[in-house]
């Protein structure tokens, strides 16, 4: 009943979670699904795409192709486009060329959204984006490698990428009980696109109903939960499968502030780490084979290690400075990922990965087709059994505890 498109990996795991969690068989998938692939029964699918930062005309050409692809599978009733919580893009960004191709695909003639996702400390208050107490182009998303936030007026980030009108619902409006009046105000005034304002789950639950009926909405998980509260099925979803077990890994490539911090307890607490060094090293073959050779040489019993070329902003922008910031993303996701693919075939059963661009890679350089939502770690950060004998744990750059990464790992 609810196609979703995700713009990364870590984004669709969050989404997935979010509609299990109200009791909507959801199936995920990684990239679209492979030819003659039929899903199994479901109320949802979110299909996982790496769109956020690609070149727009590929982003908006794959999210077509899952569109086209929910519809040919009867899971196009109601379309959720899945954004970052923290409206991840460029100025040039992709979230209004892809809206825009969706919503023209579609033939609808508005789309309301929101980031607001407040259990990961996301709200939208007069369409201003908050990330905990600042506003977001005041938090450390200002320092993010590629998709650096310095502004926090959604209706102006997104017409900065699409030629199209954005407006705002207030929260007095969402409490007022008035979503649906607003909207067709909105829609009046030639209004494309509108920012639902939400403090908290109950007004996205509100919102949810309101939307019930749209073929198009967009923004975070926290919309699609309450979308997915308003379409639950009575019975609630099947309790998920227990935690998986086995040798574990921890691959970190996000440099966010919380990355940062889960690394920093990881190797405090004497786990072995090694870094990938792009400035000492451009080749991300010998990247890997160097970083698979120190794992074969650990000593038995030394705990799961960690694997990570996570840095913190100002030694950031010296890697990026050198080799460009494509350039050094590229070396480092594609490291990570044939070391990923090393420590399988050396045993790992538990692979966990930070970062969502690098858990894109992660999760295709391991040819994993998509999986099945397990119990979350953290809020939005469940483990995914896949077909391939191993799972995983993708983990947002700014999710979780302090000390995720660690537990996640023993
Ligand atoms: N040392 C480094 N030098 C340059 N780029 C790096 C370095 N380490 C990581 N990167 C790049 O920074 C980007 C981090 O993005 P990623 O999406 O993985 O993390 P994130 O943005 O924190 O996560 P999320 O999108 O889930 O919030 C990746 O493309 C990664 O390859
Ligand atoms: O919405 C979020 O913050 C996450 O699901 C995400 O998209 C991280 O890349």
């Amino acid at each position: 009943m609810i196609g979703a498109i995700a713009d990364d990996f870590t984004g669709a795991t969050d989404v997935a979670v979010a509609m299990r969690r109200r009791g909507l068989r959801t199936v995920l998938y990684f990239g679209l699904p492979p030819q003659g692939s039929e899903p199994p029964e479901h109320d949802a699918v979110v299909i996982a795409l790496k769109t956020r930062t690609i070149p727009k005309a590929d982003a908006v050409a794959r999210s077509l192709r899952a569109l086209r692809w929910l519809r040919a599978h009867g899971a196009a009733r109601q379309v959720y486009f899945k954004y970052c919580s923290t409206f991840d893009s460029t100025r040039d960004g992709n979230i209004g060329p892809v809206l825009d191709a969706l919503a023209d695909a579609m033939d609808v003639p508005l789309v309301a959204m929101t980031p607001s996702s407040p259990e990961h400390g996301r709200t939208q208050y007069n369409g201003y984006l908050f990330v905990g107490d600042v506003l977001l182009g005041e938090s450390h998303m200002r320092d993010h490698p590629l998709t650096p936030m310095t502004d926090s007026y959604l209706p102006r980030l997104l017409e900065a990428q699409s030629a199209y009108r954005s407006g705002v619902v207030t929260l007095g409006q969402v409490r007022g009980h008035a979503v649906e009046q607003r909207l067709a105000e909105l829609r009046e005034h030639g209004v494309r696109y509108v920012f639902v304002d939400a403090l908290e789950d109950s007004d996205l639950e509100v919102s949810g109903r309101a939307l019930a009926g749209a073929r198009l909405v967009a923004g975070a998980a926290g919309l699609a939960g309450g979308l997915a509260a308003a379409h639950a099925r009575a019975e609630g979803g099947e309790p998920p499968a227990p935690d998986p077990f086995g040798p574990a890994a921890v691959l970190a490539g996000s440099c966010s502030a919380r990355t940062l911090e889960q690394v920093a307890v990881m190797i405090e607490a004497g786990r072995p780490a090694y870094r990938l060094d792009a400035l000492a090293d451009r080749d991300p073959a010998s990247l890997a084979r160097g970083a698979l050779a120190w794992y074969d040489r650990l000593p038995p019993g030394t705990g799961a290690p960690l694997i990570y070329s996570s840095l913190e902003p100002v030694a950031l922008r010296r890697v990026q400075q050198a080799l460009g910031t494509e350039r050094s993303a590229g070396i480092l996701e594609q490291a990570l990922g044939a070391v990923a693919r090393g420590l399988v075939e050396r045993g790992v059963t538990r692979v966990i990965s930070a970062g969502g661009e690098t858990s894109g890679a992660v999760v295709s350089a391991l040819g994993v087709p998509g999986g099945v939502i397990g119990a979350e770690a953290a809020r939005g950060v469940p483990w995914i059994h896949t077909p391939n004998g191993f799972s995983l744990l993708l983990k947002s750059g700014n999710f979780g505890e302090p000390g995720l990464l660690l537990e996640a790992s023993r």
